[in-house]
């Protein structure tokens, strides 16, 4: 497990209560000793007791060495310079799991093409793990269902069976772009929801953002091949409702600071060092749905809000002035 954030973490010990032995990398020595010397990873999972079987190390080709998987579960803009670091010590054949929900800045590649392209990885062996998964309440060993996105169904079913638990229980799908269109663009939406919690706006605008939501979502999805399919399941409407709902949510949170008043900088620092990726999804969304021909007002709304100075009200306002129209 590359990457010893909250999700690398927590899919590490995921991994190794299924039974395997796990080596989870850090980038910093500090937080690898730590999790050595106390079993707990304190900067990023506070408390949680990790298990005997997962080993932790800073150096990537001790991490490497010999495994029959690799999970990547780095920041997604981090993604392209991290695989360049690690692509000639992950084994040729093996699956690479990716954690990181995003598209990159620039090029509009989501995470498994960027896998793929930079890592030398052949698309087949990328496994995409998406779903209703906030980090801390897996980390607590409560259940929830989850997504692996493969368009070679038998290498899904390999990961599946890898990382099966009690309280983990993933299914299997083919839609590669779904998966990671729905994953990054619920972030997106999420700060769209934190942001009219904060405004104290109410259940109706909260459902009213995270249908309408899914709905600009599935056709950007639709436009690059998606199957519609995956929006209406775990990894659409399932993460969506999730991340939307939840105060363990980062970027729900960091949506309700913004409501208050506090500046983008202000309110990602308050994050902690810890990603909330709708801020760069805003951008990287947009550009796509603007490349693709499609209409995705909540996401532009979001991005007027975070990089065009528009106050959270006047996003609302801007999203109840639109034409009226079938639904
Ligand atoms: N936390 C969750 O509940 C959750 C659930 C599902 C998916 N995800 C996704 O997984 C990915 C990782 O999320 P996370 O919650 O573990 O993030 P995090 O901020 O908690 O941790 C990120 C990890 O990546 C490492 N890293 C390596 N290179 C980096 C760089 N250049 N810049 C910053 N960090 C770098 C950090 O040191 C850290 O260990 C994100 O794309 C996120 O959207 C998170
Ligand atoms: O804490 P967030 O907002 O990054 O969301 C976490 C996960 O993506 C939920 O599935």
């Amino acid at each position: 497990m590359l990457g010893a954030g909250s999700w690398g973490t927590t899919y590490a010990k995921v991994l190794a209560d299924a039974g395997r032995d796990v080596v989870l990398w850090a980038r910093r020595e500090s937080v690898a000793a730590g999790i050595r010397a106390s079993r707990t990873n304190e900067a990023y999972l506070r408390g949680i007791v990790l298990p005997d079987n997962l080993y932790a190390t800073s150096d990537v080709d001790e991490a490497l060495d010999g495994v029959d998987a690799v999970a990547l579960g780095v920041p997604s803009q981090s993604m392209r310079e991290n695989l360049t670091v690690f692509r000639d010590s992950i084994p040729v054949g093996v699956p690479v799991i990716s954690l990181a929900k995003g598209v990159e800045i620039g090029t509009g590649l989501r995470m498994s093409e960027v896998i793929s392209r930079v890592g030398h990885i052949e698309e087949p062996r990328v496994v995409v793990l998406t779903g209703p998964n906030l980090a801390v309440e897996i980390a607590q060993n409560r259940p929830t269902a989850s997504v692996l996105a493969c368009v070679d169904h038998a290498i899904a079913v390999q990961v599946q069976k890898a990382c099966a638990t009690g309280y983990f229980r993933p299914y299997t799908i083919t839609d590669v772009i779904g998966a990671e269109i729905a994953g990054t663009g619920k972030n997106v939406i999420a700060l769209a929801c934190g942001i009219a919690d904060g405004l104290q706006l109410g259940l109706n605008t909260a459902a009213s953002l995270m249908t309408r939501g899914l709905n600009e979502l599935s056709r950007l999805g639709q436009a690059l091949g998606a199957d519609p399919a995956t929006f209406a399941g775990l990894a659409g409407l399932g993460d969506l409702v999730a991340t939307c709902s939840s105060p363990l949510s980062r970027n729900r949170t960091l949506g309700g600071r913004l409501a208050v008043g506090m500046g983008l900088d202000a309110a990602v620092a308050a994050a902690g060092g810890q990603v909330a990726e709708g801020v760069v999804s805003c951008r990287s969304m947009r550009d796509l749905a603007h490349r693709h021909g499609i209409d995705m007002p909540i996401t532009e709304a979001v991005f007027n809000v975070c990089y065009r100075h528009m106050a959270p009200a006047d996003m609302i306002r801007s999203l109840m002035d639109r034409p009226h129209t079938p639904e």
